[in-house]
């Protein structure tokens, strides 16, 4: 072939992917909406990493442990505190009853989440945005400036710190969402404040009998309740070829805790659990719970972010709605002094919030990769 003609070449396929990358930047539900009968190839993943739906891995439920709020928060705490703790441990998922938020508040924020992804594009669409830091964002994939295969799944993420600054850019319709997520973000904010003083005590590093008030010496109570949220509402469209793509691909959660609302009536969460891919059975009225990469590397590795997916289905869509908590962007995160000694040495590095953005900017989101990247290869090695 002529250099010319190569050049011609290679400019046609670049022309392809560029129509092809912003046809799907526009998300799975804008591509749902004109017909689909095929997953197009750019969704398709390599054959090792598809789920095995026919087969054990597609079958293999499990009943995460369940963590009780009213017996953590009774007279039996010491009880539920170490049920906390060993879930944390084992599975770095559990499940939360009786969470006290007012079913109403839940429902407005999935009936809101919901109608917000079924409103036209064009609507939707003036939420796009690259900037990780916006008010709000309308997105597709994972991390779709960085993945080769796309994932199955479209989203909204709203950050709801501080309120007061972020809740102008929130989008204004549908008309109900801004309040439903007010109401739910405080709703979840509290819990996950109640679950990080009871992860402190099960670490043994606030006292059982204090409570947040009187433990304002500790910073960092006070840094949690100054700590970062983000909502994610993520929308996964039925698919017609569910065996060749995934919701979400294995992937940790950066911050401290998450709070998760699946879907109740489409199963789709799978988390790894002992070598294996098992499928989380929702329970109505809870929250589904996981550590993340903080809490890890705070707790020197006694507490493990496990790798979790998503699955989708041919028939339904799938809606669940994600409470991502963080220390405050500017706070180094780091193992507690207090749990490192000569018997567990260090195993992470410091790091921040900026290490991570630069690390996504840069990076495929691969499993823990970040979290790697932050293992201390050798002792001492800071
Ligand atoms: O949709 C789900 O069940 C999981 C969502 C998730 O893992 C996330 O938002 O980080
Ligand atoms: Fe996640």
């Amino acid at each position: 072939m002529s250099p010319a003609l190569v050049l011609e070449v290679q400019t046609i396929c670049k022309e392809d992917e560029l129509v092809e990358s912003h046809k799907y930047h526009k998300g799975v539900k804008h591509l749902c909406e004109r017909g689909l009968t095929k997953v197009p190839r750019k969704y398709i993943l390599p054959a090792l990493e598809r789920p095995l739906l026919s087969k054990k891995d597609g079958a293999t439920n499990l009943k995460l442990p369940i963590i009780d709020l009213a017996q953590l928060q009774g007279p039996d705490r010491i009880h539920a505190l170490e049920s906390l703790s060993k879930a944390c441990e084992e599975y770095g998922f559990f499940q939360l009853i009786n969470h006290g938020i007012a079913s109403e508040s839940v429902l407005e924020m999935i009936q809101a989440a919901r109608k917000f992804f079924e409103l036209p594009f064009e609507e939707r669409s003036k939420y796009m945005s690259k900037d990780q830091s916006a008010p709000v964002r309308y997105g597709t994939s994972f991390n779709q400036n960085k993945d080769r295969v796309f994932c199955w799944r479209d989203f909204i993420k709203l950050n709801c710190h501080p309120l007061s600054d972020v809740l102008p850019f929130w989008p204004s319709s549908p008309a109900e969402l801004r309040q439903a997520v007010v109401n739910y973000s405080k709703g979840t904010k509290s819990l996950y404040l109640m679950l990080a003083k009871a992860i402190l005590e099960s670490l043994g590093l606030v006292e059982t009998e204090k409570n947040i008030d009187e433990n304002d010496s500790c910073d960092l109570l006070k840094e949690f309740e100054d700590g970062s949220q983000l909502i994610v509402a993520n929308c996964y469209p039925s698919c017609p070829e569910p065996d060749l793509t995934l919701g979400m691909p294995p992937h940790s959660d950066y911050g401290f805790l998450t709070l998760l609302l699946p879907d109740e009536e489409v199963k789709g969460l799978q988390i790894q659990h002992e070598g294996r891919w098992v499928t989380v059975e929702p329970i109505p009225n809870s929250f589904v719970v996981n550590v993340g990469d903080h809490l890890e590397i705070f707790s020197n590795g006694k507490y493990r972010s496990v790798l979790h997916r998503v699955l989708v289905n041919p028939s339904k869509s799938r809606i669940s709605i994600a409470s991502l908590h963080s220390l405050p962007f500017n706070s180094m995160i780091r193992p507690s002094p207090k749990l490192v000694n000569d018997a567990n040495p260090r195993r992470y590095k410091d790091t921040d919030f900026a290490t991570f953005i630069q690390y996504m900017a840069s990076h495929e989101h691969k499993n823990k990769n970040f979290l790697e990247s932050r293992r201390l290869s050798q002792l001492g090695d800071a």
